[in-house]
């Protein structure tokens, strides 16, 4: 994955206001945004997605401008080709499992045949073990199982990349270690790119190829502590960096 990030954003609400000022260039496959709450990092996430319209800046990935405010593109969600996973998941509630799963598959361009629908839809079944729970409903499932459901729908649509939103945040910390395990297993047989953001050290350290933290708004510095108090303007490309996280235990 290419990605290009060059976005600023003001927000105002009452008297507060809020600068997003985000700059990053990376190929990793497994890029982390880490930071403390309110730094910016689902704002950064959405504006790849197409959920949030920067005020100025670009994004682009791989060979595909998505948004840019000086040429005057800013591509629909839908036709971005990108997957984002909720926090919550987001599962329609009045649907089965396999009913959610196959609802991936109506957003963006990809549209097969009915044929290739079942057979896709029962791909992601069996690849994520949810063949029993095929016909149930979200409120019938395990946190797990949900979360399954979820990257399932995602990834049916063969995302260029997959945009994680705190992905463990609504686990219990047991659970919350087994699905690190399969995402983590489940990204490098897949190969799927993915941009995830949390709070969490302990997710950086697992899925951080390049880990960027981001602070007030900005990204502060990378995983190799490259300080860059212009908002990472400077940061060097880069496709893989230490897995070890420097100083990032202070995020709670
Ligand atoms: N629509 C909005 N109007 C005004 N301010 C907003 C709006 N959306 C977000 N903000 C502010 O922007 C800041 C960054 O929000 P963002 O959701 O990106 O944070 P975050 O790093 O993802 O935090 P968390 O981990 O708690 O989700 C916050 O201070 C938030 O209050």
């Amino acid at each position: 994955m290419h990605l290009d990030i060059d976005i600023r954003k003001t927000l105002r609400s009452g008297k507060r206001t809020f600068h997003l000022d985000v700059r990053f260039r990376s190929t990793s496959q497994r890029i982390v945004l880490l930071g403390a709450s309110g730094s910016g990092k689902s704002l950064t996430l959405k504006a790849i997605a197409g959920l949030m319209r920067p005020d100025a800046g670009h994004v682009r990935l791989n060979d595909t401008t998505l948004f840019d405010a000086a040429a005057g593109i800013d591509l629909k969600p839908q036709l971005r080709n990108v997957a984002y996973v909720f926090q919550d998941y987001a599962l329609f509630p009045h649907l089965s499992v396999r009913q959610n799963i196959a609802f991936g598959l109506k957003r963006g361009l990809f549209n097969p045949r009915a044929s290739d629908h079942r057979d896709a839809v029962d791909y992601w079944l069996a690849a994520f073990q949810l063949e029993p729970t095929a016909h149930q409903l979200p409120d019938e499932l395990s946190g797990g199982q949900r979360q399954r459901v979820a990257l399932a729908r995602a990834l049916i649509a063969r995302p260029a990349a997959l945009l994680l939103d705190e992905p463990f945040a609504a686990l219990d910390p047991e659970l919350r270690t087994v699905m690190r395990g399969e995402l983590d297993d489940l990204q490098r047989r897949l190969q799927v790119p993915m941009v995830l953001i949390t709070h969490d050290p302990a997710d950086a350290e697992i899925f951080g190829e390049k880990v960027l933290r981001m602070r007030d708004g900005r990204i502060a510095d990378d995983a190799a502590g490259n300080i860059d108090p212009a908002g990472a303007a400077a940061l060097p490309e880069t496709s893989a960096s230490p897995l070890h996280v420097t100083g990032a235990a202070g995020f709670a």
